[in-house]
């Protein structure tokens, strides 16, 4: 590999570590900065980092020549046009493992937060109400039924997290995971929500997975049940969620993903703030993982680059 000559498009500044990183063994060219290329510059650039808030579009594949690869800089690959990737043979990467930990934490993190009220409980505190009355009373999360959709890498570990804490496990599932004899499969959303009082959303976004949490499912789960989504926004029909809060018929709601980031609807964000503890799509951004996710990024282009087997591929060059 020639360090400095091949060119690299980052589409967005997620991580200074990887900017400094890449810095240091490609040529690398800022979209953000400066997002029309030049046809010489456009042509140089053999790679593209993008993330989930910039992804890898077909105008953008289609406006780079000599692309080679795109390297995703998340687990999620919503954000990139793998049809378009593998139709012109571009290998693309994601940054799977290393940040399976950090989402289950959240995850957990956000159940314990809207059922022990916990960030009302902070401002209970700190606007001064404590000192003329007691706070009252708020609802366990120990041992409680959950339901998980998408027992992958994440959704199992938020299973073994729950479990911990005495839960029982249903989940529902592209395929049954028959050596997982602890945990209960239910064939459909609607059948999880129905047996579970608390509901994880951990798959990937696809055309299949879009509003899979949808009116129905939000009423299965009913006014003592909460929704936690750490998947994508598109998941849970947003409109659905919040009339489902204002109305009553759903308990509470923990998110760390929205359908329109950043925008988040005002009813969630005012009339709704008692009910729903909301993220700005932390789920794996700790300094740890954030330098981690980006070792990955670079080990990947470095293995292309070199011709050898890249770490994390999302699909096989065979099969292109
Ligand atoms: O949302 C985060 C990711 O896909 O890594």
């Amino acid at each position: 590999m020639e360090p400095n000559i091949i060119g690299v498009a980052m589409t967005n500044s997620t991580s200074s570590y990887l900017e400094q990183q890449l810095e240091r063994r490609f040529n690398v060219f800022k979209l953000w900065e400066c997002p029309t290329l030049d046809p010489d510059t456009a042509k140089s650039i053999r790679a593209v980092v993008c993330n989930t808030q910039a992804g890898a579009d077909a105008d953008l594949i289609d406006s780079l020549p000599a692309l080679e690869m795109v390297a995703t800089f998340s687990v999620g690959l919503d954000k990139v046009d793998l049809k378009k990737c593998m139709e012109k043979g571009i290998r693309v990467t994601n940054t799977p493992n290393v940040l399976t930990e950090d989402v289950a934490d959240a995850a957990i993190g956000l159940a314990i937060a809207v059922l022990r009220r916990i960030c009302e409980c902070d401002r209970f505190v700190r606007s001064g109400s404590w000192l003329s009355r007691e706070f009252g009373l708020t609802t366990k999360f120990s041992g409680k039924p959950i339901g998980i959709i998408g027992l992958g890498r994440i959704g199992s570990a938020i299973a073994k997290r729950a479990q911990a804490f005495g839960c029982t496990i249903n989940y529902f599932s592209r395929t049954v995971k028959h050596h997982l004899t602890d945990y209960k499969y239910f064939p459909t959303p609607l059948e999880l929500a129905k047996n579970s009082q608390i509901m994880f959303v951990s798959c990937a976004l696809t055309k299949e997975t879009k509003h899979i949490v949808n009116r129905e499912v939000l009423d299965a789960l009913g006014p003592n049940g909460i929704l936690i989504n750490v998947g994508r926004g598109a998941h849970v029909d947003q409109s659905e969620l919040i009339s489902a809060l204002l109305e009553g018929r759903l308990g509470g709601a923990g998110l760390d993903v929205f359908e329109n980031e950043p925008h988040v609807p005002e009813q969630l964000i005012h009339e709704l703030q008692d009910k729903t503890v909301l993220l700005p799509h932390v789920g794996s951004d700790t300094i740890d993982t954030n330098i981690a996710m980006a070792d990955l990024v670079i080990a990947n282009l470095e293995a292309h680059f070199k011709n050898q087997p890249l770490i994390t591929p999302c699909y096989h060059r065979s099969r292109v």
